[in-house]
């Protein structure tokens, strides 16, 4: 089956030699074609050229459904790669408790937040979890997003965790949308273990990931290395233990602290380094010249009025940046890629070229398939999306809150929403 996108009025981040991520001044180019038509095959972008191109390359005789695509820009599928948007139930009552001064540390130490979730996740089944869950997917596919990193976390023992991976693989075998699986049993140190982390830390290393590596449930693995989390030792041995399973490490670090997170990230290479929003030289240099994906998740920081990443100064530094989610219950409750760009402009002063760049290109690599995804190439996946009839590329950031994504094209096949 052929498809012909046809009078794109901007076919948007398109690449003839496809790149791994952009970084530096990189970032804030975003190659686009005027009056443009994309051909899909099965599920993959076949060709892509200027409308006056087309004569040359499409054949009459081939099965092919037309769609217009006048006033309107065709982009790349968002990539999420950074998500927990498999959980029990929202924390709407600790919203409101913050808005009366509480902080989300106190939050927690009162037996919310991530706890909060743990002790509600024992409680739901596979079933019930997925569902929510698909609810969410479907949401986040109608907004525009083709690829998405989910993490365990909310389990903190051994049983629960496997049961988030579960219900994990369950949603990527059955949602037409991309998906990786990273196991976060490092998430916070659940109360019984409170008076001796380092044993729940051998929990994890010795029970839970030779499980999760076993099923071949989980694709990276992650640590919340930061003040009152876990220490550089604990994510050191976390990581290492991972590694000897083939589980890449993606970190969270640098949220509440300067806490050594970063480094230890790329010390172990990491695919990504997610929050930072302590940063300062140390964590720059370590970056420089490193695999690493510096993530920031600007929906934290707004959710959370937390201090902002110094985005600016780190693509100055010539670095990358990604945009992620962070869909959680308690930090983001949002995965709304437009709104994130939206953000990613509004609070950290980044152009729109570069927000295209850090939520689709470069959270592909943040999710190790910048290969496949990310980008409108020749040989990846057709995962994108029609806009409204809008002006140019500024518009989505700058009308923020309104979803401009009009039609979904994931693996090919445009998405009606209803056989999920
Ligand atoms: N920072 C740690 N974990 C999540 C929050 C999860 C929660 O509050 O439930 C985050 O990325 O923001
Ligand atoms: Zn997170």
């Amino acid at each position: 089956m052929k498809l012909l996108l046809e009078n794109i009025k901007e076919l948007v981040q398109v690449e003839e030699d496809p790149v791994s991520y952009r970084a530096g001044k990189e970032m804030s180019k975003v190659n686009t074609i005027k009056n443009a038509f994309v051909i899909i095959r099965d599920e993959i972008i076949e060709e892509f050229g200027r409308m006056d191109q087309l004569k040359d390359v499409y054949c009459d005789d081939d099965l092919l459904i037309e769609i217009d695509c006048s006033n309107r820009l065709v982009y790349p599928a968002y990539c999420d790669s950074h998500t927990h948007l498999v959980y029990p139930s929202a924390r709407e009552k600790e919203f409101v408790d913050r808005i009366k001064g509480l902080s989300y540390e106190e939050i927690a130490r009162r037996g919310g937040g991530i706890l909060n979730s743990a002790k509600r996740l024992h409680e739901a089944s596979e079933e019930e979890l997925f569902n929510d869950a698909m609810h969410r997917i479907i949401e986040i596919m109608k907004m525009g997003t083709g690829a998405v990193e989910i993490k365990s976390g909310y389990g903190l023992n051994t049983e629960d965790e496997l049961k988030m991976l579960r219900v994990i693989r369950w949603i990527k075998e059955t949602a037409p949308i991309c998906v990786r699986a990273t196991f976060l049993g490092a998430h916070a140190i659940p109360a019984e273990y409170k008076s001796n982390p380092s044993k729940y830390v051998d929990v994890i290393i010795n029970e839970m990931i030779p499980q999760v590596a076993a099923e071949e449930l989980a694709d990276f693995i992650d640590v919340f290395c930061d003040k009152g989390f876990f220490t550089v030792e604990d994510t050191e041995r976390i990581l290492m233990a991972g590694l000897k399973y083939g589980l890449k490490p993606k970190i969270h670090a640098n949220e509440l602290g300067l806490t050594g997170g970063v480094q230890v990230g790329v010390k172990y290479g990491a695919l990504s380094v997610d929050h930072l929003e302590f940063i300062e030289e140390n964590e720059i240099a370590a970056l420089q010249n490193s695999e690493t994906m510096p993530t920031v998740l600007p929906g934290a920081a707004f959710f959370l009025g937390m201090k902002l990443s110094p985005v600016r100064e780190m693509i100055e530094a010539g670095l990358p940046i990604a945009l992620a989610s962070d869909f959680n219950p308690g930090s983001s409750p949002s995965g709304n890629m437009s709104l994130i760009a939206a953000m990613g402009c509004i609070n950290y002063k980044m152009l729109p070229e570069e927000v295209i760049n850090a939520t689709t290109l470069n959270t592909a690599y943040a999710m190790g398939i910048s290969d496949s995804y990310g980008s409108i190439a020749r040989g990846k996946v057709a995962n994108l999306f029609i806009t409204s009839e809008i002006p140019g590329i500024e518009y989505i950031p700058y009308y923020y809150g309104s979803s401009l994504v009009e039609t979904v094209i994931l693996n090919g096949e445009v998405q009606t929403f209803e056989r999920c």
